[in-house]
């Protein structure tokens, strides 16, 4: 990503390598509001996977139910596809990177975010195909063969039961009705919890634009994104 792509923004950042930023957590936690603001500070593109979504899947929501490991799977593999087939498309200069915004909530889920191979608890291995392969599965639902390069990290923004659940009662037309967080707070794995690296928590009730700032600096550290700045000494020295 080029430094002029990103120059409008006063907290600004690029891609280092090819990465998949991925803004997780319960329902109104703030991921699409946050990894907007990210894939702009980065210049990279934006997928909300609520839009990947099956019908069925907004429809049992919709109906307050939750949804089950067998509704998810599908799904989440075709969240990787989709946002790696969006970022490679919009690759510049050996970089390649997006910011999705998926729920993850649970450990095995974020495996095959991750692009590992991994059960989710039902008699099949989604992943994979399992023993069976996956010639059950037509072509948009086929496990991706993700290229090694590819790093994935996770941003987490949470806190407060009665924030969320203020946040969520206060929008109208969304088709997740509050009357869903409890099952979905309840599935939540907390990532810190299970031990996994690649997390950077944020905080729920700070102001979008710190979480940015704590987002950029946590990325930064852990070598997936440079700040704007070393580019440009970089390109000045050179
Ligand atoms: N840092 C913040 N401070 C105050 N309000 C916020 C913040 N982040 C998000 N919100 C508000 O909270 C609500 C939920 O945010 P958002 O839609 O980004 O969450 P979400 O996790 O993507 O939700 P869902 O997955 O249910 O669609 C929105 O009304 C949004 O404006
Ligand atoms: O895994 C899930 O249960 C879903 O992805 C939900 O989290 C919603 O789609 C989303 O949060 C919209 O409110």
């Amino acid at each position: 990503m080029s430094s002029e792509k990103n120059s409008s923004s006063s907290l600004t950042a690029t891609i280092n390598g090819h990465v998949l930023i991925i803004v997780m957590g319960v329902s109104g936690s703030g991921k699409s509001t946050l990894g907007t603001a990210l894939a702009k500070a980065l210049g990279c593109p934006f997928v909300d996977a609520d839009d990947l979504h099956p019908q069925t899947n907004i429809d049992k929501m919709s109906k307050g139910e939750p949804l089950t490991d067998e509704d998810r799977a599908p799904w989440l593999i075709n969240v990787r596809r989709t946002a790696l087939k969006v970022a490679e498309s919009d690759s510049q200069d050996g970089t390649a990177g997006v910011v999705v915004a998926c729920s993850a909530l649970k450990a095995r889920y974020r495996e095959v975010l991750r692009g590992k191979h991994t059960k989710l608890g039902c008699s099949r291995d989604w992943a994979t195909g399992g023993g069976h392969g996956d010639a059950h599965l037509e072509g948009e639902q086929r496990a991706p063969t993700p290229p090694s390069t590819w790093r994935t990290f996770f941003v987490h923004p949470f806190g407060p039961h009665e924030v969320l659940l203020e946040r969520m009662m206060a929008r109208k037309s969304h088709f997740m009705k509050a009357n869903m967080l409890t099952s979905q707070i309840d599935a939540l794995e907390d990532p810190l919890g299970t031990g996994e690296r690649d997390i950077v928590p944020i905080g729920l009730v700070e102001r979008v634009e710190d979480q940015l700032r704590t987002a950029l600096k946590d990325l930064t550290a852990a070598g997936v994104i440079r700040p704007i700045e070393e580019i440009d000494t970089r390109n000045s020295s050179t």
